[in-house]
């Protein structure tokens, strides 16, 4: 009989270190940080401003070199990965940022299909069906063809999350999602990045300060100055 597979964590960190500048400038702002995010997981990484989570955050994300620390995303090894092998990383991950880094002069649908033209798999026509169906899962599809000004914050993180979803990624990495929206509008885009996420069995990595989404979360990690401080979601 075959031995089951064994599932590996998409992120599995340990010891990571990193530091800003050189010299008299260098600042260590992470410190032996340990993280794993296990398949399906949704993490909430909460701290003080300047506590490292941004940095982490991009660390994980392959957007900047790790210096030092055991590292492997969607199992690939960090510590000493080329540019072209991140370059190829950050295609397997979705991102959500505060500002939703959304084209303006591009319809909706086409802020969705323009994340899928990397991958080279599809022809447009197909690019723009998939974009038009990841709108319609998050409940845009009556503004396909709007462009981001005609729509409110709330739809333009909706937007942020279809095209964050469209290539199928292996991992969703988002950084202060709801800080632009208000109360209820941030709980509804979260829940709903959630539920879509879980559906597909995709784990998210979530940098916020916003209290008001800490229980959406599996799991909540405390940082403080560059240290990760485990925080059981019951007691946060
Ligand atoms: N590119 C950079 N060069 C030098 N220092 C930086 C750089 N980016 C961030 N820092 C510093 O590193 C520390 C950690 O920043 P980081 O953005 O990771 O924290 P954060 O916890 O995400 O903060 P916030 O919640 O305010 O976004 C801060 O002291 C910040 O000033």
């Amino acid at each position: 009989m075959d031995a089951a597979p064994v599932e590996l964590s998409p992120v599995e960190l340990r010891g990571v270190n990193f530091a800003y500048g050189e010299g008299e400038l260098r600042r260590q702002v992470l410190r032996e940080v340990d993280l794993r995010i296990g398949p399906g997981e949704i993490v909430i990484l909460t701290g003080p401003s300047g506590s490292g989570k941004t940095t982490l955050l991009t660390l994980i994300g392959a957007l900047r070199a790790m210096q030092e620390g055991e590292a492997r995303v969607l199992g690939e090894s960090l510590l000493g990965a080329s540019e072209g092998q991140r370059v190829r990383l950050r295609r397997r991950i979705g991102f959500i940022f505060q500002n939703h880094n959304l084209l303006g002069f591009l319809t909706a649908r086409q802020n969705v299909a323009m994340s899928l033209e990397l991958d080279g798999r599809h022809s447009e026509a197909q690019r723009l069906a998939r974009a038009g169906q990841m709108l319609g899962a998050v409940g845009l599809s009556d503004h396909l063809e709007k462009q981001p000004a005609q729509l409110s914050g709330g739809q333009r993180q909706r937007v942020a999350i279809a095209r964050a979803l469209a290539g199928d990624p292996g991992l969703i990495l988002a950084d202060e999602p709801t800080a632009a929206l208000d109360k209820q509008t941030g709980q509804e885009v979260v829940r709903l990045l959630r539920d879509l996420a879980k559906g597909r069995g995709v784990p998210i990595l979530l940098v916020t300060h916003d209290p008001r989404i800490l229980d959406l979360a599996d799991r909540i990690v405390d940082m403080e100055d560059g240290r990760m401080v485990q925080a059981d979601k019951a007691s946060a």
